[in-house]
């Protein structure tokens, strides 16, 4: 069969045709609130955003030094990071594919590689009796090798000759021994390691080869490391390198969508408390302060997470309470641990990239920025679901002793010593958001029915997407909707 061409087109610049005269009001200012206003903008539709928070990105968010937050519990942060610092609490990553991309060429905005996959980061598993950790290369190579061990074994043996002409045994054979790096035949096809483990010392001048890290584990010994259960990692579509990130912090990217609509047409600090379709018209009533504030516009397109747009008053019908309500919400959290020195860069040669762990801290994050500089920030936790709970019911300073505990098991007493500062966020107790994303239930009625317009008002955000947990997904749902109201509008 022959691979069907690749289609950006229609996934790349995006612009409506008219020129109406409707106005539109627009909940939430994150990513998909911003763009329905910023492609309705670019069409001539007069656009108003109300955003509860005080500032755009919703969940696209990034600390810097001074930063305040307030989570749900009433626990206030401020962030204390050195200037140039900074922690992307949300979004960190952005594949090539994904329309992210178009928008940061189209708003000017500088990507830089992310490194997602890094040979020399770490793998660690202390439920398997790992007591030290072990390099990605290493890990690779053994559980490679060992696989292409057994296979060739299998193979050669004949185990797999109802599936195999011997055309392809002898392919199989020859792609094995690359593969696993091992031995052939005359050899017994054993996998004794190679150079790919990596080495103790490097190779040098003259007759200096290095240490190379030598004779691997017994292979039920890797086996029962379980470290190959993150390499998968990489062959997902939506995590494969090369990925990449915005030079500066991610929310450079509502930063430049909230100049490109305007900030005047921005309402901060503005809680929508009610939402009402006069046939004619819709009516959005909302709170500044101390002030309740009313909104009147043609059209409204609604961008909070459907968990809290569930709970805002409005005469859309019980259905559509009842399809906002329906989507389980995950929990997700991170903290960024500001070190004064780049030890991981010159202690242990590790320039940006994920160490991965059974620890609760989950995935541990080193810079793909900034290399050489004087500081940095490692995300010292990115977790979800329980793990995530379990740090959100900590108190900031509670948190980071738990992170950093954990990760001195991995990188020793630096990770301690050099730490100057941290900020954690929890997602689940973040107010105006409470919760990480959401599993949309895909083909039900109820899903369906919020893809189509509720009268005048319009859903969109990465839950109405099959990319959801990506700005991608939020940047699509609000093209969709903006493009079906303007289809309406042009229609007369
Ligand atoms: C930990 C984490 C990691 C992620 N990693 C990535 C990644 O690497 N790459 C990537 O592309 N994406 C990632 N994402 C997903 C990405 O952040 C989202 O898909 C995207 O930001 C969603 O945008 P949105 O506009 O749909 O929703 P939101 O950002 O949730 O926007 C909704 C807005 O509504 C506002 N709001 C809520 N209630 C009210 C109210 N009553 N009145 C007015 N306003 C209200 C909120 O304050 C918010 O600004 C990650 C998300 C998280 C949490
Ligand atoms: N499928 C889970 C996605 C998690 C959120 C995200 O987009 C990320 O961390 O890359």
């Amino acid at each position: 069969a022959v691979t069907p061409a690749f289609r950006p087109p229609e996934r790349s610049d995006f612009t409506l045709t008219g020129r109406p005269g409707a106005s539109v009001v627009i909940l939430g200012g994150g990513i998909a609130g911003l763009t329905a206003a910023y492609e309705l903008g670019k069409a001539g539709y007069r656009c108003t955003i109300l955003e509860a928070r005080h500032r755009v990105g919703g969940r696209n968010l990034t600390i810097r030094g001074g930063d305040v937050e307030t989570d749900l519990d009433g626990r206030t942060q401020r962030a204390g990071f050195s200037d140039g610092v900074y922690f992307n609490a949300g979004p960190g990553r952005i594949a090539q594919w994904m329309v992210t991309m178009d928008y940061c060429r189209e708003l000017g905005v500088p990507v830089e590689v992310f490194t997602n996959q890094n040979a020399d980061a770490w793998i660690y598993n202390e439920s398997a009796g790992m007591t030290e950790p072990v390099r990605y290369r290493t890990a690779k190579a053994d559980v490679y090798g060992y696989v292409s061990e057994l296979l060739a074994k299998a193979t050669d043996q004949g185990a797999l000759d109802a599936q195999l002409t011997a055309e392809d045994r002898t392919r199989l054979l020859a792609f094995l021994q690359s593969f696993g790096a091992i031995g052939g035949r005359t050899n017994g096809w054993a996998y004794t390691g190679t150079s790919r483990r990596g080495f103790a010392a490097y190779p040098g001048a003259g007759n200096d080869v290095g240490s190379p890290l030598g004779a691997p584990p017994a292979l039920s010994d890797v086996f029962a490391s379980n470290v190959g259960r993150y390499f998968s990692f990489e062959f997902g579509y939506d995590q494969a390198m090369l990925m990449f990130q915005p030079v500066g912090g991610m929310d450079q990217i509502p930063r430049a969508l909230a100049k490109a609509v305007g900030t005047h047409r921005i309402r901060l600090d503005a809680e929508v408390t009610g939402v009402t379709d006069r046939g004619g018209a819709v009516e959005v009533t909302y709170r500044q302060g101390s002030r309740q504030a009313q909104l009147t516009a043609d059209y409204c397109v609604a961008t909070l997470p459907p968990h809290l747009m569930a709970r805002v008053p409005h005469n859309l019908g019980t259905a559509v309470t009842a399809a906002l309500a329906d989507f389980p919400v995950t929990a997700a959290g991170k903290i960024g641990l500001e070190y004064r020195s780049r030890w991981w860069e010159t202690d242990q040669r590790i320039y940006g990239g994920i160490t991965e762990t059974d620890l609760d801290l989950s995935h541990i994050w080193y810079p793909s920025h900034g290399f050489h500089g004087k500081r940095g920030l490692v995300v010292g936790y990115y977790n979800t679901g329980a793990n995530a709970r379990a740090y959100s019911g900590l108190t900031p300073e509670q948190r980071r002793e738990r992170a950093v505990a954990q990760g001195v098991k991995i990188h020793g007493d630096k990770y301690r010593s050099e730490l100057v500062t941290s900020y954690s966020h929890a997602w689940d107790r973040t107010r105006y958001i409470e919760g990480a994303w959401t599993s949309p239930r895909y083909g039900t009625a109820g899903y369906n029915l919020l893809l189509q317009p509720a009268g005048r008002v319009y859903f969109a955000g990465d839950w109405l997407s099959h990319e959801v947990a990506w700005q991608h997904g939020a940047f699509v749902a609000a093209r969709s909707a903006v493009s079906s109201l303007h289809q309406r509008v042009m229609a007369g």
